[in-house]
């Protein structure tokens, strides 16, 4: 056993699977750094039941009539991390009926008591921060401090939206007819299916789950199969704090997924699909999911552009593109895909980057050396490998990296003299690679920049203070960064435009997507 401490025997109970650890083909080139990531030692957690191997249905941990089970690898060693039952349509649907009964007195709790449970679960995750950032780069790859971020991050959605559940105002419309007056009121949509990605395991689920509550809606949740442990602990700490049971609701699969998504997205009983993940999966959701007429908000695919003006504080723009850039190994939906920078600034900020990105120091996310993890699995890397051989072909100069190191590991990667029949160019890489285009005109950048079916969010830097105006206004993104790189936050509304995607996440606007407005017209 790879994790003695992690087998509770709760746990071993209830799996009639074996339980022998695995380890994937994990071909690592570079002989030092395989010796260092596999002699990792994984950190124990305080509290080991956090650890879950099972679903949550009804509040209850279960894997009822399900013999099936898929793996969950370390993606930094390819080492199995657990097993989880592997569950189907039949599944959904029973979790479904279970929220659906829920629904029906969770939806008429007032909003201070969703509040209070919602406070409670906020502190509950800041109380065990550590473990659910050591479950979070276990299964996910992150560094340890990043992950103690996404915590915070993830924790920071269920605050903000405690406060937001007092506030879901209806409106009184003034009258134009002397015997009548309007209202309008706001309530919860019912059901809510969740289907979310593995690259923020917590944050992505709590920012959707959080909103959901606060509006009185109740939810069953897919989340991504490389990443279950972190939902399935949030699962613990909710039942801990007295979310009443069917409220939450958590189904892993890995080999069903297409069914599951099904059933959510076709079972009459559920009024709304919240996803986030790639666009191609956002349009079949959202096709499947017109036969029932649900809302949706979809949180899709990026390729965001960065672009530095010749007038920008080089320094401020170098930091900010590595934040950009390089968080979570470049695998953010947010992360600058195209970085343009102005011509006669290109040599200074390209060397500088270059060197700074050379200092990077690859490894394990437990290792306290390491500043980047690895990539997700070996799809995550042969996507990047690609970009990075066809960019070199097409006569792209390799300022640094652009080596896959082995197993899931690829070098952070610095590409200059980039030019638009390049991959990155329309592609999402999705990892560590920042590809540096030249460009000469504010005109001719922005064209370039918009010239992208999705529109999640861009980016740049200058000190004109109209030209910050004007291109922030004439860049077709549902988010802009100007004079920054990092734009998320629980207080902000994020959401894309074009393929990226419908609706807004966070914010005041958060709640609106979990509500149906009714208007009540009353004769006096
Ligand atoms: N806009 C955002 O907020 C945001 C955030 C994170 C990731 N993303 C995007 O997600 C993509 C990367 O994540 P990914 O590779 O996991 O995306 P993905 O679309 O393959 O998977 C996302 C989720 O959808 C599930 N899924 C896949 N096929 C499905 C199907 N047929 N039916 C139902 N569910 C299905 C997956 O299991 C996972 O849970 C990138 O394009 C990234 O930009 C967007
Ligand atoms: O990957 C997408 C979400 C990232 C974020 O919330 O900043």
């Amino acid at each position: 056993m790879l994790r003695p401490a992690l087998q509770s025997s709760f746990i071993k109970a209830c799996l009639n699977s074996s339980r022998t650890p695995t380890i994937r083909k994990f071909n690592m080139s570079v002989p030092a750094l395989r010796t260092i990531v596999t002699s990792v030692a994984i950190p124990k957690l305080k509290d080991q039941s956090l650890f879950k191997e099972l679903a949550f249905i009804n509040n209850e941990w279960t894997n009822k009539n399900i013999t099936e089970t898929f793996t969950v690898y370390d993606p930094a060693t390819d080492k199995e991390i657990g097993k989880l039952p592997d569950m189907g349509a039949k599944e959904t649907k029973g979790a479904i009926e279970v929220a659906s009964t829920a629904f029906k007195s969770w939806s008429q709790t007032t909003g201070k008591q969703r509040h209070d449970l919602l406070i409670k679960w906020y502190q509950a995750m800041m109380d065990n921060q550590d473990d659910l950032a050591t479950i979070l780069t276990w299964e996910n790859g992150k560094t340890f401090a990043e992950a103690k971020g996404e915590v915070a991050y993830a924790a920071s959605f269920y605050e903000w939206f405690a406060e937001e559940a007092v506030r879901t105002y209806g409106t009184v419309i003034p009258s134009h007819m002397p015997n009548q007056r309007f209202i309008t009121i706001k309530q919860p949509v019912g059901v809510v299916g969740i289907i979310t990605p593995w690259n923020f395991p917590a944050a992505m689920i709590t920012r959707k789950v959080g909103a959901a509550l606060a509006a009185g809606c109740t939810v069953v949740i897919k989340p991504g199969a490389e990443t279950p442990y972190s939902a399935l602990a949030l699962c613990e700490l909710a039942k801990r704090v007295g979310i009443p049971a069917g409220v939450i609701n958590v189904i892993p699969t890995h080999k069903h997924v297409s069914d599951v998504g099904k059933e959510l997205c076709s079972n009459p009983t559920v009024k709304k699909i919240s996803f986030t993940g790639s666009t191609a999966v956002g349009k079949l959701l959202m096709s499947q999911s017109s036969g029932t007429m649900k809302k949706v908000s979809m949180e899709l695919g990026g390729n965001a552009s960065f672009i530095v003006f010749d007038d920008a504080d080089i320094s401020a723009a170098i930091d900010n593109i590595i934040a950009c850039k390089f968080r979570g190994t470049g695998q953010t939906c947010v992360s600058a895909n195209r970085i343009y920078v102005q011509k006669n600034v290109y040599t200074e900020f390209s060397t500088r980057l270059a060197e700074k990105v050379k200092q990077f120091q690859v490894g394990h996310g437990f290792d306290s050396k390491t500043t980047h993890g690895p990539l997700i699995n070996s799809k995550g890397v042969e996507k990047v490998q690609k970009h990075v051989e066809d960019a070199v072909s097409k006569g792209a100069e390799l300022l640094a990296g652009g080596k896959h190191l082995g197993g899931s590991f690829f070098e952070p990667t610095v590409l200059g003299n980039m030019t638009t029949d390049m991959c990155i160019h329309t592609e999402e890489t999705f990892g560590p690679v920042a590809a540096l285009f030249q460009f000469e005109s504010e005109d001719e950048v922005v064209e370039l920049a918009n010239n992208t079916p999705f529109g999640l969010a861009s980016y740049f830097f200058s000190r004109d203070i109209g030209r910050c105006w004007k291109v922030a206004e004439r860049l077709e993104t549902g988010m802009v960064g100007v004079n920054t790189g990092v734009i998320s936050s629980c207080y902000t509304p994020f959401g894309g435009v074009k393929e990226s995607g419908l609706g807004r996440e966070g914010s005041y606007m958060g709640v609106d997507d979990y509500i149906n407005v009714k208007y009540i017209s009353m004769g006096l």
